[in-house]
């Protein structure tokens, strides 16, 4: 049985003393985890040798990764760099990512290359904004990105996330059976029946239980509420419910 996959960016937050104050507050929350669930911490990379010191009922995962191993990329991290500490995921072509930091679809490729020739199983991020939903181009971008983002990627090492890019921060979810039927597309789309594909953009403890019950969604990858011990403890023992419509 494939396991579902609760995965949390901590993004731009955490100095060590937080990472470390909230893996001692959040271990006894979650265990003895269930078996059906994969958990995986994604902190800054000053946090990430803590968070490997007490891995096991979780994994860990960085936020980004590079191509090369070594070289004059200043800022950048490299794949051996992340695999050293303990790392098994990494996230890569994050919307913030592409926003702030010109990350491009040929670059998401070599990044998401790189990650799987190291052993990391990346965790790619896909989604549309709010303009082009509106201009009824949902489909068609994220049929874009995949395309080129995946060009001669193994599908069998890969974990994909649909995030809206309007739903992130901002307190709007998408509607769980939208997230459903967009997730159903990509897998679709990709071509791998097992293909993990997650949800992520405002998942909260109050409607996480919705958001799993799709039959189609493998798991949230969750920024905000991820930051925080009770709610991401919530997240993490969220209750299987029945879809009834
Ligand atoms: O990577 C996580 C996503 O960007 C979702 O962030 P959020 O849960 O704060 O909306």
């Amino acid at each position: 049985m494939a396991r579902k996959v609760l995965a949390g960016n901590w993004k731009m937050h955490k100095t060590r003393g937080e990472a470390r104050a909230f893996v001692e507050a959040f271990l006894p929350l979650i265990e003895p985890l269930a078996a059906d669930r994969l958990v995986i911490l994604c902190g800054p990379y000053t946090c990430l040798d803590i968070l490997s010191a007490n891995a096991g009922p979780y994994a860990v995962g960085a936020q980004n990764v590079h191509w090369e191993n070594s070289g004059a990329y200043t800022g950048e991290i490299a794949p051996v760099m992340l695999t050293e500490l303990g790392v098994l995921y990494a996230i890569v072509g994050h919307s913030e990512r592409r926003q702030y930091f010109n990350e491009t679809d040929a670059t998401v490729n070599r990044r998401l290359k790189a990650a799987q020739a190291h052993d990391l199983t990346p965790i790619l991020c896909v989604g549309e904004s709010e303009a082009l939903r509106l201009a009824g181009q949902t489909e068609s971008h994220i049929r874009f990105q995949l395309d080129h983002d995946l060009k001669d990627i193994d599908l069998d090492r890969l974990i994909v996330a649909y995030e809206p890019i309007w739903a992130i921060g901002t307190g709007k979810t998408c509607a769980p059976v939208e997230a459903n039927r967009i997730i159903g597309l990509i897998r679709e789309h990709v071509g791998q029946a097992n293909l993990p594909v997650l949800y992520g953009g405002s998942c909260n403890p109050g409607n996480i239980d919705a958001i799993m019950a799709q039959d189609k969604i493998d798991g949230v990858l969750v920024g905000g509420a991820s930051l925080e011990v009770q709610s991401f403890a919530r997240i993490v023992n969220f209750e299987a419910v029945a879809v009834t419509s």
